[in-house]
């Protein structure tokens, strides 16, 4: 695809998901001490794929309790010395199902994800269509909000058994909503699905979640009734364990659950057991007028606390998660992007450590730890509030990094999908990185913790078809510039250029050396917004990799500072000084 600023990401036969390359949640915005640390619906945030693997641990260990439903009739018992949970709620499921609802931003996440929410959220959707790729590793299916249909359908049409009368058609309360969506599933070596509303759409349903979850059950809830109806309950026994456990019921979307909708779960497994006389839970009877209630005799005896721990309980973050400052980063907030603002070009952020003698590492090709850990959480905490991190190519041969956003909180750190994290951009003009399965970025992007690299690249630049292809596979692109300066280097306004017009609303510029020097110099200040620099407290030495723009004169041949930044501020962190600064005139 060929865009204004002569640049093209070479997409053939690319998928709905590549077309529109800023699918992930782009509210970074949001993402400040109170929403990371404090969201609103959980305090609980819990990586997820570590999470699912547990989670998927512990179904089985659930199932394999089941019998065999023929053979349990009298028998179906879980043990009453441990409280075992009915729910198998994944983690933030509150908080997820909310999201999913909202859909106010394009969303993406890993194909385990979707499977694990969506039967969650999969009530408030009815689907309309459904498109697959040629190929097949690309399938788009179109929903629409349940509510946009003006009425229930009535069931006058439909076969009705002998002596049913037919259901009166019933008009919706509170109009129609006319909100719908679009997923797009990606299947490669990378997999992902995107939820995004379609153009048509309104941008809100005209009513909220409890509406439909009041109209409808969701998938995820009436299979918690199944698997308990099959081990041969009482649908009233089953119900009165699920009110025992209202957090998790409401969690889940059950706030509006009634016995009906477990009577009519059990009543289809009934149909291939009649034989099965079924039961109370161990330790509960019935009491006329009050129907299943907890035994007086066993009380106490489901107290104990179980040594199992339940689902979400048990889970923990990745070991590299970082964990959101205790100490203010309010000092930041004049120097970052503001997403609401229009314009041509990208927010541009320069942020690197360097020591005191501008050095940013001990020599080319080495990586060099400048940062303290404070001023490493500053770092991350600016990943999360870029659309994107740039780096040359000398920076990814040195380093191999991940250039994503550990905070906890961010996509693959307890958030969902890739959600916060930034876009890796690498300037490559000849396709020096080789692109391989093991690099950091790309073993990121499988493990669902940041997103695969655009590699900025000349014209001239030999790109392999299997070098593009995998690429490709993971998410990430080549991205082609055609226009050089005088000194045959890519020009930084296309490359500013070709980002915004893929959706790139900020950019955080890294390193290394030479891009930074490069970037410094007169002809490009008017490209960069701020600068974040961590002053480190030792000297590296001559042989160190320079930040340096080219020095300048005055007019009468005087020599004169290079660049001076405005609105500075020093920030001690720990061992280290953050200087923030502003370069670009307003
Ligand atoms: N302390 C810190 O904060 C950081 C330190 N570093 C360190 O910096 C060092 C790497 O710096 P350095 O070696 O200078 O490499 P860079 O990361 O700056 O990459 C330089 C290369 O990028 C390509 N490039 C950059 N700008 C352009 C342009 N306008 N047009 C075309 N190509 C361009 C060129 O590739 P080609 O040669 O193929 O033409 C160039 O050689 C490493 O040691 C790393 O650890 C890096 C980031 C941050
Ligand atoms: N802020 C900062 N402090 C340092 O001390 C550094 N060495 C760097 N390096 C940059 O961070 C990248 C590594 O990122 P990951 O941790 O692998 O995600 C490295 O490539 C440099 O860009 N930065």
């Amino acid at each position: 695809m060929e865009n204004a600023s002569g640049a093209s990401i070479s997409s053939a036969g690319a998928s709905d998901s590549e077309e529109s390359p800023r699918l992930a949640i782009q509210s970074r915005d949001v993402l400040n001490t109170e929403t990371i640390r404090d969201p609103p619906e959980t305090t609980t945030l819990i990586n997820l794929s570590g999470a699912l693997d547990k989670q998927a641990l512990q179904n089985e260990e659930q199932d394999a309790t089941q019998s065999n439903p023929g053979q349990q009739s009298n028998a179906p018992a879980p043990s009453g010395s441990t409280k075992p949970s009915l729910f198998n709620n994944p983690p933030n499921l509150a908080r997820i199902r909310k999201i999913l609802f909202e859909c106010q931003d394009p969303i993406e996440i890993s194909m385990e994800e979707f499977e694990t929410y969506w039967p969650f959220i999969d009530n408030v959707w009815v689907k309309q269509r459904s498109n697959a790729s040629k190929e097949g590793h690309c399938t788009t299916d179109y929903y629409m909000c349940r509510l946009r249909r003006p009425t229930h359908r009535t069931s006058e049409t439909r076969p009705l058994p002998a002596g049913k009368r037919p259901r009166k058609k019933r008009v919706r309360e509170g109009g129609i909503c006319n909100f719908q969506i679009k997923i797009v599933r990606f299947e490669g070596a990378y997999s992902a699905v995107t939820i995004a509303r379609t153009p048509g759409s309104c941008s809100l349903h005209s009513h909220d979640l409890d509406y439909i979850d009041r109209v409808k059950r969701n998938s995820g809830l009436m299979e918690y009734a199944r698997k308990e109806s099959v081990k041969g309950y009482l649908p009233s026994s089953i119900y009165t364990k699920f009110q025992e456990e209202p957090d998790k019921l409401g969690e889940a979307g059950g706030r509006f659950f009634t016995v009906t909708d477990v009577r009519n779960v059990s009543a289809k497994w009934r149909i291939q057991n009649p034989e099965v006389n079924l039961v109370a839970h161990e330790g509960y009877e019935y009491q006329k007028g009050h129907g299943i209630v907890k035994s007086q005799s066993t009380d106490g005896v489901n107290e104990v606390p179980s040594t199992k721990p339940t689902s979400s309980a048990s889970l923990s973050l990745p070991p590299d998660t970082l964990f959101f400052p205790q100490f203010s980063l309010d000092f930041l907030q004049p120097y970052l992007p503001n997403h609401s603002e229009r314009r041509e070009f990208p927010h541009v952020t320069l942020s690197y450590a360097s020591s005191m003698d501008s050095k940013i590492s001990l020599q080319p090709g080495m990586q060099t730890v400048l940062s303290g850990p404070e001023a490493k959480l500053m770092t991350h905490y600016l990943r999360s509030r870029h659309d994107a991190i740039l780096v040359g190519v000398g920076t990814v041969l040195a380093d191999n990094p991940g250039l994503n956003c550990r905070l906890e909180g961010a996509g693959g750190f307890g958030g969902l999908g890739r959600m916060w994290q930034p876009r890796p951009v690498i300037i490559d003009p000849t396709g020096r990185w080789p692109v391989h399965p093991e690099c950091r970025m790309l073993r990121t992007a499988v493990d669902g913790k940041g997103k695969a690299p655009w590699v900025v690249v000349s014209p001239g630049a030999q790109i392999n078809p299997q070098t593009l292809m995998m690429l490709k596979g993971y998410g990430g692109d080549f991205l082609r510039i055609v226009e050089y300066n005088q000194h045959w280097r890519l020009r930084w306004e296309a490359v500013f250029r070709a980002l915004a017009s893929e959706g790139i609303k900020s950019v955080m510029i890294e390193g290394g050396g030479t891009v930074l020097s490069e970037l410094l110099n007169p002809e490009y200040t008017s490209f960069i917004d701020s600068i974040v620099v961590t002053v480190a407290p030792t000297y590296l030495g001559r042989g160190g990799v320079n930040v340096s723009p080219d020095s300048k004169q005055d007019p009468g041949g005087t020599p004169n500072a290079a660049l001076n930044p405005r609105d500075v501020k020093w920030m001690p962190l720990g061992q280290n000084v953050i200087m923030c600064g502003k370069i670009r005139e307003d």
